[in-house]
């Protein structure tokens, strides 16, 4: 089958060998770097969970990191007094959501002839990177679709890319799919949206999460330097890394923009001094 086959086939697919062990390690040294000079004092020690629904310090500080990058905890990494329990690194989940346009290593990962080339083929026109974020593994993320977060309309409109920057593999946490759920999905009212309000909470969850049947998830480990494409509605998830491996992965989501619109409910929007860069005509 076609990469395009695959793709609309499963709602995913493997692209193997996209990346070398030499941008690998740039994009690790680049994150050391990140990581290295982030100053805690600068940022609230927000604790970043799908679930996080009421803290509105950590909700403006998620909700305004579009165009910048920013620091988001593992749960159980701060303690009662805010300070950070182990290592910066250990106690980090993800970093974003700006990288892929203000970091130069992880621009030129993102726009990299080989993804434009991956784009090509599954038909995008207009193809728009809307965020990019580096996460390591430390707890599970639990079974979603990418639309609850990020909603365009069409809903399909909408592709991430998974870097795997180390081994993906069933110890260390791996994504697993149900094949062929970007067909069947039905609980669009769940989404993740702003509340427009000033004060409180300024993100929540609106409509009812949907279940999923656990036996239906197939395990996808890649190695280093593959990537997986994820579409807008396939469901997926990650289990927790509890090897002694590090799982580090570099994901960017982009939309087809052609008759597209943005959701003006999606916590991520761009601002008057930036738009969503075009994956075709950027410079990396
Ligand atoms: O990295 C993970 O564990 C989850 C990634 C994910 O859900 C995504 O990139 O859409
Ligand atoms: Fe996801």
């Amino acid at each position: 089958m076609s990469l395009r086959g695959d793709f609309e086939r499963d709602g995913f697919a493997v692209v193997d060998g996209v990346f070398s062990d030499e941008e690998l390690q740039k994009m690790k040294d680049s994150m050391a770097e990140i990581v290295g000079n982030m100053d805690l004092a600068e940022h609230p020690k927000s604790v970043f969970s799908t679930y996080d629904e009421d803290k509105h310090t950590s909700d403006d500080y998620f909700m305004n990191s579009s165009d910048k990058i920013r620091f988001f905890f593992e749960e159980g990494a701060i303690n009662s007094e805010g300070e950070l329990k182990v290592d910066k690194e250990v106690a980090l989940n993800k970093v974003g959501h700006g990288l892929h346009f203000l970091d130069p290593t992880f621009r030129e990962m993102t726009f990299h002839p080989k993804v434009q080339e991956i784009f090509r083929e599954i038909g995008y026109e207009e193809p728009e990177v809307v965020q990019s974020i580096k996460k390591k593994i430390g707890g599970a993320v639990t079974d979603h679709v990418d639309a609850t977060f990020l909603r365009v309309d069409p809903v399909e409109h909408l592709t991430g890319v998974w870097i795997a920057v180390d081994d993906a593999t069933i110890e260390n946490g791996c994504l697993s799919f149900i094949p062929g759920s970007h067909k069947e999905t039905t609980a669009l009212d769940y989404r993740f949206v702003r509340t427009h309000s000033q004060k409180g909470p300024l993100l929540k969850f609106i409509g009812t999460r949907p279940t999923y049947d656990s036996s239906r998830f197939v395990p996808v480990p890649i190695p280093r330097g593959s990537l997986l494409l994820i579409h807008g509605l396939v469901v997926h998830k990650s289990e927790q890394n509890t090897s002694e491996k590090s799982r580090h992965a570099y994901t960017v989501h982009v939309m087809e923009r052609r008759n597209t619109v943005w959701s003006s409910d999606n916590w991520l929007q761009e601002t008057a001094d930036y738009k969503f860069p075009n994956l075709y005509t950027t410079e990396p």
